[in-house]
């Protein structure tokens, strides 16, 4: 297994990479809200203008917050935890029976390595397919009304995908990451971490990390959904990084546009743009950045550029 290499192997040496800045000696610890979701369940208003300024704020500056009290049974969270320790304690020829071959979008994957042949991320994962059953109140209908309404009003039922992060030890963890600097190209992405922290989020000009917290939800904005938003709420630029000692692990739950829906920001919202009132961003489907961020070009800090330019040559219906 990778980690029990005592020199990192090259293929997974990063150093060189602009962001690398502040791998070691990160102290710094992002002050991204924390919202409490009590009053919103209890239909305080007061309480919900609060919540939504704070989101307003995070979304305008970072794109990235945390949320508590979110009524998701702490039990289930820990279920979850325990079945993904399990998956990835499962010997490597098992977790091989589900390989994610070249092509597809399920299964698992050490390293990516069949995506990309340098820079590869030190990490195992676990990608999913996820269709929403109403689950009686479990964990996925408790959230749900929270951040799924407006997207699911302005683009349709939703189509959802989910994964599992592990991330060994590593000798030398200032070489390389667990999952480089990007931006998520989805709308919304929804994540559980355990209590080891390794993710950083690049805010206020620096890199900073986010502080664990087990009765908490991470969100974070999305390439696409900073598209509908023409721009202003900023998809979060994050980072995990590995440390010697700790195996650290994250479920990650993605949230994006129905596949024929068109992402385009609302005309109202354009009307209110201040000076030129234009689109900055051509109408796209979700597929079509899906397919470009699976098997074309890993999801970075400029995916989004990166995705228009590629797609007038792409042959895509
Ligand atoms: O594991 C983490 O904390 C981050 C994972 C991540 O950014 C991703 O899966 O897109
Ligand atoms: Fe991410």
């Amino acid at each position: 297994m990778i980690q029990n290499q005592p020199k990192l192997p090259k293929e997974f040496i990063w150093a060189g990479f602009d962001s690398m800045q502040q791998q070691e000696n990160n102290n710094d610890m992002l002050n991204e809200p924390l919202v409490d979701l009590e009053g919103f369940f209890k239909g305080d208003e007061e309480a919900i203008k609060h919540a939504a300024e704070l989101i307003n704020k995070a979304c305008l500056t970072h794109g990235f917050f945390q949320v508590t009290n979110h009524r998701v049974d702490s039990s289930l969270i820990g279920a979850a935890h325990d079945q993904m320790d399990g998956l990835f304690k499962l010997p490597l020829d098992k977790k091989l029976r589900v390989q994610r071959n070249k092509g597809e979008m399920w299964g698992y994957s050490g390293a990516h390595a069949h995506r990309f042949s340098k820079q590869l991320p030190w990490k195992e994962t676990f990608s999913f397919g996820y269709n929403y059953v109403d689950d009686q109140g479990g964990l996925m209908n408790s959230y749900k009304p929270i951040v799924f309404d407006y997207i699911k009003s302005s683009l349709g039922e939703d189509f959802e995908y989910a994964g599992c992060n592990s991330y060994p030890p590593c000798n030398e963890p200032s070489l390389t990451f667990g999952t480089g600097p990007h931006c998520d190209p989805t709308s919304l992405t929804i994540l559980h971490q355990d209590q080891v922290g390794g993710l950083e989020v690049f805010a206020h000009n620096k890199w900073q990390a986010v502080r664990p917290r087990q009765d908490a939800f991470v969100i974070n904005i999305g390439d696409t959904f900073m598209a509908m938003s023409n721009g202003r709420y900023k998809s979060c630029l994050h980072r995990a990084v590995v440390n010697k000692k700790k195996e650290r692990k994250s479920l990650v739950f993605f949230v994006n546009p129905k596949e024929d829906k068109i992402v385009r920001a609302p005309q109202d919202l354009i009307d209110r743009e201040e000076g030129t009132k234009s689109r900055k961003y051509p109408d796209f489907k979700w597929p079509h950045l899906m397919e470009f961020t699976q098997f074309h070009y890993r999801a970075d800090v400029t995916t989004l550029q990166s995705f228009f330019q590629w797609l007038p040559s792409s042959n895509l219906p």
